[in-house]
């Protein structure tokens, strides 16, 4: 019987995976081998030592200490893609937010109540609707920072509506890559990609050099009058340089003249040039159901055969199941490691059907599966090799 501990509102179509007679999951429970997560901070959590898993059902690690959890040997999962539509769409709503003042049109026409003929309401509205007028987005010019599973759809949603796109992404890989439309065209540095954008939208992880990527020197660069959103992290953006050049272009022109975000901080709050909403990027059924079957299927498959899919810290691998045990184990990626250990199945005379090893930055795993079941003593000898972080022994 496997334990899940589960942290936020995991969607049930991802709980159901777990098969009831092998898993017990729940939020309330002890000593799990694996934690399933959304945007649960986990920094300040100690992890129980039974942790071998963690899946964040989403995008986004900053929520773990993912570095720390590398040295324990516990394997991050993420689920790449899960959720990308349901931020597109989103985004999408921000470009036509931004497009025109449908907001302050809104609020304009709920403050009517004292209004009783209909007819001397429409004439009022005829009247006044130029306040609320704005521009098209057919034409204008999208600038996309970071290309990846949410960055391609944006930019490919972007061109279906006639824009023009440009976009920057110095780590994409060659798979991201492929997915691109080839009519984004690529801008060398974030600089001149904000010098070009009308609209600027961020799709970057929020790792250390993300980090206020968007500041008060950065948003020198920017159009005057460029609309900016930010469904991506809070940390990517420095909200304060945000204010100072949203003041900037209603004081003279220069600056941004609005910001979108699914990221609120307290100083963006109570301006009509902030639009913010309670991070619900990812908050639609099908994006959630996504996310946490695909996280529940790779924590299932770490747990009963030792592979790996989406992990954020360790390598991908996987070796079909044949008969005999299956042995896993992490080490420390210094050589000698693998070969120390099958001098112990050598010496207690433990067959090695298959075996595969592969390695990410600092750790290296492996999996091997072995003709008899090994005794205590051998999966003890195991976890004493030097290096050996830990060592599973799975059916
Ligand atoms: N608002 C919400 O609810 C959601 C927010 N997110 C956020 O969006 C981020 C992106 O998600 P995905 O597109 O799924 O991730 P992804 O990993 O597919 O794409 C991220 C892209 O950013 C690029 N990148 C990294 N450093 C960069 C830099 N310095 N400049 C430009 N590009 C850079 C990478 O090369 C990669 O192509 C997540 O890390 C998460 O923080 C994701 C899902 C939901
Ligand atoms: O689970 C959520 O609602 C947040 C999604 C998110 O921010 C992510 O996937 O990075």
């Amino acid at each position: 019987m496997y334990k899940v501990k589960t942290f936020n509102q995991i969607s049930v179509k991802g709980l159901d995976r777990f098969p009831r007679g092998d898993y017990e999951v729940g939020s309330d429970i002890g000593s799990p081998d694996a934690v399933l997560l959304r945007s649960h901070k986990l920094h300040d959590e100690t992890l129980p030592e039974s942790v071998k898993c963690i899946a964040r059902a989403g995008a986004g690690v900053n929520n773990i200490p993912v570095d720390d959890y590398t040295k324990k040997g516990v394997v991050v999962f993420n689920t790449p893609g899960a959720n990308a539509n349901a931020v597109k769409e989103l985004v999408m709503a921000g470009l036509l937010l931004g497009s025109r003042d449908i907001v302050g049109g809104l609020d304009y026409v709920q403050e009517l109540t004292h209004m009783t003929d209909a007819g001397e309401m429409g004439k009022l509205l005829e009247k006044e609707k130029k306040r609320f007028a704005g521009n098209e987005l057919y034409g204008r010019t999208l600038g996309v920072v970071g290309l990846g599973a949410i960055g391609s759809m944006v930019a490919e949603m972007a061109l279906a509506m006639g824009m023009n796109v440009v976009g920057f992404d110095p780590a994409l890989s060659v798979e991201a890559a492929w997915r691109l439309p080839s009519q984004v065209e690529r801008m060398e540095n974030l600089q001149s990609l904000l010098g070009r954008a009308d609209f600027i939208t961020l799709h970057v992880p929020a790792i250390e050099p993300t980090r206020h990527m968007i500041n008060s020197e950065s948003l020198q660069a920017v159009k005057p009058g460029a609309i900016l959103l930010n469904f991506a992290r809070d940390a990517i953006v420095d909200a304060d340089a945000v204010v100072t050049s949203l003041n900037s272009y209603q004081e003279c022109g220069k600056g941004l003249k609005q910001y979108i975000c699914d990221f609120p901080e307290p100083c963006l709050l109570n301006r009509k040039d902030v639009i913010a909403m309670p991070h619900i990027g990812a908050s639609t059924a099908e994006a959630e159901e996504n996310c946490a079957v695909m996280a529940a299927d790779q924590l299932m498959d770490y747990l009963h055969n030792g592979n790996i899919k989406n992990s954020v810290n360790y390598p991908v691998i996987n070796m079909a199941r044949a008969e005999g045990y299956r042995i896993t184990f992490s080490n420390d990626n210094v050589s000698g490691v693998l070969g120390n250990v099958l001098s112990v199945f050598t010496e207690n005379e433990v067959n090695v059907i298959d075996m595969v090893n592969k390695s990410r930055g600092d750790i290296a795993y492996n999996i091997i599966d072995v003709a008899g079941k090994p005794t205590d003593a051998v999966m003890q000898a195991i976890a004493e090799v030097e290096h050996v972080i830990n060592v599973r022994l799975l059916d």
